[in-house]
């Protein structure tokens, strides 16, 4: 575990302006052949996918090498001494730009306003939880049964519990690249994001992989 110290103002609103970063972004948004069914991924639209309850696929990319654990742990080590901060930053990013991903929220849906968002006692609670949860993760690079255990906890949870789309963890995954590019820029160069690019796809592989077990598809067109 990290230490949690150094606070950092973390501005929720600036521009994305990495290039490289971009490019990296783009192309998982955008999606990717998968290799396990041979659909592709990511061209659907949002809507699309709502209305069928489908989970969108993306290739599982190769397996972190050593270099990028490495990469990965000591960024993340930047990121998690502010941890509230930086989680708020990207959840507020995420419902301000994508303002549909607050439906699930009963304290802030209605809300618009960045600055009410940000004080949200619901949203700052999920925010403490998606960044242990990574954090969880990143101590766990090496420990493929824990990493498929907590992939497995919170998938079922947002999946049954939730009923969160699927298609909000891959966007979630872009807004954290977002952000944490243009918060840590130092620490998050190219390199280093092409690597959390890896791992945030490999999150969301297992996350739809613990939809389909649950049987989202089925369930979603049933109650749809
Ligand atoms: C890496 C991504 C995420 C992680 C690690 C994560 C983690 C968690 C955890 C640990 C909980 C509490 C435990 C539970 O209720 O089972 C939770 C609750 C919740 N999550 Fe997530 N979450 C993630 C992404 C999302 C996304 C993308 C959404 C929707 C857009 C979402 C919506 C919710 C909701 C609605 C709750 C219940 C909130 C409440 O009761 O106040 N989560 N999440």
């Amino acid at each position: 575990m990290y230490a949690n110290t150094a606070p950092l103002k973390i501005n929720s609103k600036v521009s994305y302006n990495s290039s490289a970063l971009k490019h990296d972004l783009l192309r998982y948004l955008l999606g990717q052949f998968c290799a396990c069914c041979g659909r592709v991924g990511g061209k659907d639209t949002m809507e699309r996918m709502q209305g069928e309850g489908e989970v969108d696929h993306l290739e599982r990319p190769s397996p972190l090498t050593d270099k990028e654990r490495v990469m990965i742990q000591d960024s993340w080590a930047k990121v998690y001494q502010n941890c509230d901060d930086a989680g708020v930053a990207i959840l507020v990013r995420l419902f301000v730009n994508f303002p549909s991903s607050k439906q699930y929220f009963s304290q802030f849906k209605h809300t618009e306003d960045p600055e009410e968002l940000e004080k949200s006692s619901q949203l700052r609670k999920h925010a403490h939880r998606v960044m242990n949860a990574i954090n969880t993760l990143v101590e766990s690079l090496d420990n493929s049964e824990k990493v498929a255990s907590v992939l497995k906890l919170v998938g079922k949870a947002h999946a049954l519990r939730h009923k969160v789309e699927p298609v909000y963890f891959k966007i979630l995954s872009g807004v954290i690249l977002e952000v944490l590019g243009e918060e840590f820029p130092e620490v998050v160069t190219p390199e280093v994001a092409a690597a959390w690019t890896k791992l945030l796809a490999t999150v969301y592989c297992g996350i739809t992989a613990v939809y389909e077990e649950v049987g989202w598809t089925k369930l979603s067109a049933s109650t749809g």
